[in-house]
């Protein structure tokens, strides 16, 4: 059987504007693949694309085996589509939301409830309000269930957790991982690194283009140089000057440290006994592990 998705050279432009620059990737079948990218990368334009709204300017994509430029009309039968933005009718009740989606696609609730109960079930208790009136993790929910209530095969969330707290957000992707087990594939994108590690694998992108697709494990080991966590009194002062430093590559400030990339002859204790010397007071230094946002920094330096 083909991939879920299927994307080679896709391009769009608006005007002067490339949002997407031969973009090429692919999602397997019951995948739960993650878009990782700033706001502009272009993942909501490779949504619209996939969901048909809009036509692309060159190269072709497929989703569930159909064309999106030859096949719109059957693709929007098989997939399920959350766009970013809150997607319902405020004016609706929860229940009256999720009846008219069923319509829409000319489905019965009864026929796939069981898909979508363990999300439903959360929200029921909320069944006559408004959906306007809802907090932003039930919106969430209640927007998942709206997509996934015509059974597609493959289902495209645009940043579904952006705006949403951290329990909320946690709570969403365990979601996913169960509509993964009942075989559903999933594009997924979101600006939080941290959701990396939930997906099987995952494109991180900016400007339009794909810097690297890997597993999450897979990204993180691409980063093969020593990094070390660098924090003191004087953090602004201190990246100046690490910057400054002949044995430091690259410095960057990252949480509430600094994340330093030291190059060839580069020595932890001395750097922190000559800064001390130079009058910054408690500075400490210690190797880190990278994550992924180490890699993308990397990657988007030196793309
Ligand atoms: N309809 C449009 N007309 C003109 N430019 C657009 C249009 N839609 C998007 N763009 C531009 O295309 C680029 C990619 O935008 P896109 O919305 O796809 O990025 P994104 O990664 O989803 O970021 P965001 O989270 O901000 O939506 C941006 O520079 C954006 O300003």
């Amino acid at each position: 059987m083909r991939n879920a998705i299927e994307i080679h050279a896709l391009t769009k432009r608006y005007g002067i504007l490339t949002a997407l620059d031969e973009v090429s990737f692919e999602v397997g079948r019951g995948e739960l693949f993650g878009l990782i990218g700033p706001d502009g990368a272009g993942k909501t334009t490779l949504f619209r694309l996939l969901a048909t709204l809009v036509a692309p300017d060159g190269g072709t994509a497929s989703v569930d085996g159909l064309d999106i430029v030859a096949d719109y009309k059957r693709i929007r039968e098989r997939v399920g589509y959350m766009p970013g933005r809150f997607s319902l009718y405020p004016d609706l009740s929860v229940g009256e939301n999720l009846a008219f989606f069923a319509a829409l696609f000319g489905v019965e609730i009864a026929e796939n409830y069981d898909l979508v109960a363990p999300i439903y079930r959360q929200i029921e208790p909320f069944r006559a309000r408004r959906a306007g009136k809802l907090s932003g993790g039930m919106k969430q929910k209640l927007a998942l269930c709206c997509a996934l209530i015509h059974r597609p095969a493959v289902l495209l969330l645009d940043e579904p957790t952006t705006g949403v707290d951290a329990v909320s957000r946690s709570e969403f992707w365990d979601m996913l991982s169960e509509l993964k087990g009942k075989g559903i594939s999933m594009l997924v994108s979101t600006p939080y690194m941290d959701e990396a590690v939930r997906c099987d694998r995952v494109a991180l992108c900016d400007g339009g283009k794909i810097l690297a697709v890997d597993t999450p494990q897979g990204v993180v080991g691409r980063f093969d140089e020593p990094l070390y966590a660098l924090a003191g009194d004087d953090m602004y002062g201190l990246l100046l000057e690490a910057r400054r430093h002949a044995d430091v590559k690259e410095c960057y400030p990252f949480g509430q440290t600094h994340h330093l990339i030291a190059g060839e002859g580069f020595d932890a204790g001395r750097f922190v006994r000559e800064t001390t010397a130079r009058g910054f007071r408690r500075v400490t230094l210690r190797p880190v592990g990278a994550g992924i946002e180490d890699v993308f920094i990397k990657l988007m330096r030196h793309a």
